[in-house]
């Protein structure tokens, strides 16, 4: 579904951007010297990227039906104001509000190597779990590596607090072959067993997972995957969300075989926990991350 050839309806923007759909959903599909990508204006959701003679970096589900007002399963879901559960409210989505809205957008560049859309979403304070106005802007960069930088500006007269995700579904061959490297010393807060611990050398996912890292920013690397290993690098970003759903959740799952936790992990860049951050009026705070695929030796 999410295969990036031209369609006969196709509607070409730029020299390397056209605007197409897959089922419901208007996407924005990029193909450069250096990567081709697809990406959905509903949440401003990159559904695949995938550098020129490499597999796709990125996960969807075969299941994923592509409709109007629902989250997307898989690919880079942006998760904002508000990460995991509302802190105060249950009856608000999980993952913050904007994974099901359109955003506006605009090609920013556009060149052989390197293509570069703006996103943005902006509030005035009328959304439920969120009484502030803010500009939430995406600035996603498509070449050799994949470049996201979410930025907030709280643009009106209090501060207010978020926390949120670059929530990245990486595909797999097999699970079980997967290690995060670079997560030494770092705390993690298992959300399952409610319990703390540091870890102490790769991260291996033999059992469900869905925990928080605290940690310093540093790079990781995601290795196993398959064909290529992931460097993620980090900039405004001190925790990490690790996230596998394993056998039996992925059974209650929407937009998800029950197979394919198999297939994919969610090594998220994020801001929460301790690492919530705090806009005053007229700042901002960004979150980055860069992708890099390295063919493995
Ligand atoms: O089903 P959703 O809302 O896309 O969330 C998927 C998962 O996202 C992860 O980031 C969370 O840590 C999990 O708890 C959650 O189940």
């Amino acid at each position: 579904m999410t295969n990036n050839q031209p369609q006969h309806n196709d509607h070409q923007l730029s020299q390397h951007v056209a605007l197409s759909t897959i089922n419901e959903l208007p996407v924005l599909k990029i193909q450069n010297q250096q990567a081709s990508a697809c990406i959905a204006i509903q949440g401003a959701h990159l559904i695949e990227y995938t550098p020129t003679n490499k597999a796709n970096v990125l996960f969807v589900s075969n299941e994923e039906p592509y409709i109007k007002g629902k989250a997307i399963r898989g690919g880079i879901p942006i998760c904002w104001p508000w990460f995991g559960a509302h802190e105060t409210l249950s009856d608000v989505p999980a993952h913050g509000f904007v994974r099901d809205k359109d955003w506006q957008y605009e090609i920013v560049s556009d060149s052989l190597e390197r293509t570069d859309i703006r996103f943005s979403f902006t509030t005035e304070g009328e959304q439920a779990g969120f009484a502030y106005p803010a500009r939430c802007e995406l600035l996603v960069s498509i070449g050799e590596t994949l470049l996201m930088s979410l930025t907030t500006h709280n643009t009106g007269d209090k501060p207010f607090e978020i926390s949120q995700a670059l929530h990245s579904y990486f595909q797999c061959a097999d699970i079980q072959d997967v290690r995060i490297k670079g997560l030494k010393n770092s705390q993690f807060l298992d959300q399952l067993s409610d319990s703390v611990y540091e870890l102490k050398k790769s991260f291996k996912f033999e059992q469900e997972v869905d925990g928080i890292v605290l940690d310093r920013g540093q790079p990781v690397e995601l290795k196993g995957l398959g064909q290529s290993t992931v460097t993620l690098i980090r900039e405004g970003s001190n925790s990490l969300v690790l996230w596998n759903p394993w056998i039996e959740k992925s059974k209650r799952l929407s937009s998800f075989d029950a197979l394919d936790y198999l297939r994919m992990v969610c090594v998220e860049v994020t801001n929460t926990s301790e690492d919530s951050r705090l806009v005053k009026p007229g700042k901002s705070h960004t979150l980055f991350m860069e992708i890099v695929t390295e063919p493995n030796a």
